[in-house]
């Protein structure tokens, strides 16, 4: 049986991916320090409390769980956080990812499957954006999400290490079934934000920025689902198990961008709900539009996105958040 080790598995993207592996009879072990993720979320039995830099446990779970595959989530993941504390950014997802590639592939490991980011182009001068456009991060956080990718390329080289880094876009939404949502503290993200704003969480919604150079002024994101997002990761796994992958980098993305005032009235419309907005100042570090163009994922990985119109990312998210207004650990019970 195949046993995957997956980092910030207890985290909004890798708790999903967890579900989803699990359902294809793959056995899942999370290493998660819960510095931002929750324990309520791992959908797995095996779970261990701890740092990806923690070498000696790093190597216990590989030996002890006959570990043949990795998928690395972990990261801190705030634009704006990155742009405020740069070294963070570069200790804690650069550094830490190399010594944590070092380790396992120093037990013997030659499967990676690596969350990469948008992030990674900066403000793309067109659109939809291709995997072999210009790289040019314009903050830290993509700036140490490309350093990983390019550990990835020599220690992958060197090694014979087959690897797929995912670019995803804006991930959203959450499982059908309710079980598991996104749940950040404090939440940065927007759909979270303009629902919590509908539950009468919070005051208002800030738009930052309506002078960008869109049709509405307003920055445009392309919106993947994270179920979507959980299936790409399945099948870069499968890829990996079948031989070496036709590319080691991939966007995750539907194609179609949707601007930030589209996110708010679309989700008035689901929720039925007013949701008050005003307008700020942009944001450090956020590029006008990013749309990605998933050609390759599709051609050569079979992915196809399922359930990333706006209408079911909305709802999902909307059942998850009316069910947990509180996040995880305190849920109401509407019945
Ligand atoms: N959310 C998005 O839209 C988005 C888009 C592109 C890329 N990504 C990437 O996807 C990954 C997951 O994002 P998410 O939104 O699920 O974030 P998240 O914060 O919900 O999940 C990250 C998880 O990693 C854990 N973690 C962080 N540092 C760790 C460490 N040093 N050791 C062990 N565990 C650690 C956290 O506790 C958390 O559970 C990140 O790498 C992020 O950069 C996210
Ligand atoms: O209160 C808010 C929050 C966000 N936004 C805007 O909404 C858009 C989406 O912002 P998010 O914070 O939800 O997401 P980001 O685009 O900043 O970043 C997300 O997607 C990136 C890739 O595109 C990264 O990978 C990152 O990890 C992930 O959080 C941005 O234009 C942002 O300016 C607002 O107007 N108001």
């Amino acid at each position: 049986m195949k046993s995957v080790l997956v980092t910030g598995g207890a985290g909004y993207i890798g708790s999903h991916t967890v579900l989803e592996l699990r359902k294809q009879n793959i056995n899942v072990v999370v290493l998660d320090n819960l510095s931002t993720g929750h324990r309520e979320a791992v959908q797995t039995p095996y779970f261990y409390k701890g740092d990806i830099a923690d070498d000696g446990l790093v190597r216990e779970i590989i030996h002890k769980h006959h570990i043949d595959a990795v998928i690395h989530f972990a990261a801190k993941s705030l634009v704006s956080e990155s742009v405020q504390k740069p070294e963070l950014y570069f200790r804690e997802n650069a550094m830490k990812s190399c010594s944590f590639f070092e380790n396992v592939i120093g037990e013997g490991i030659r499967r990676i499957v690596f969350s990469s980011t948008a992030a990674v182009y900066g403000s793309a001068h067109h659109q939809p954006i291709k995997e072999t456009d210009v790289l040019q991060p314009v903050n830290p956080y993509g700036e140490s999400k490309l350093m990983i990718e390019k550990v990835l390329q020599w220690m992958g080289k060197v090694h014979d290490v087959k690897w797929i880094a995912l670019r995803y876009f804006n991930a959203a939404g959450a499982s059908l079934d309710g079980r598991i949502g996104e749940d950040h503290e404090p939440e940065s993200h927007l759909l979270p934000l303009v629902l919590q704003a509908a539950l009468g969480k919070r005051e208002c919604v800030s738009i930052y920025g309506d002078d960008y150079p869109t049709h509405d002024g307003t920055c445009i994101r392309d919106y993947i689902h994270v179920l979507d997002l959980a299936q790409a990761h399945v099948l870069a796994l499968r890829a990996l198990y079948e031989g070496h992958p036709k590319q080691n980098v991939y966007n995750v993305g539907t194609g179609f961008g949707h601007s930030v005032k589209d996110i708010i009235d679309t989700s008035e419309r689901i929720t039925q709900r007013k949701i008050t907005r005003k307008v700020d100042q942009r944001r450090a570090g956020d590029p006008p539009v990013l749309v990605a163009d998933s050609q390759s994922l599709q051609e050569h990985l079979g992915w196809k996105p399922r359930y990333s119109d706006l209408r079911t990312i909305i709802q999902s998210a909307w059942e998850w958040h009316k069910a947990h207004p509180n996040g995880y650990g305190k849920t109401v019970d509407f019945t």
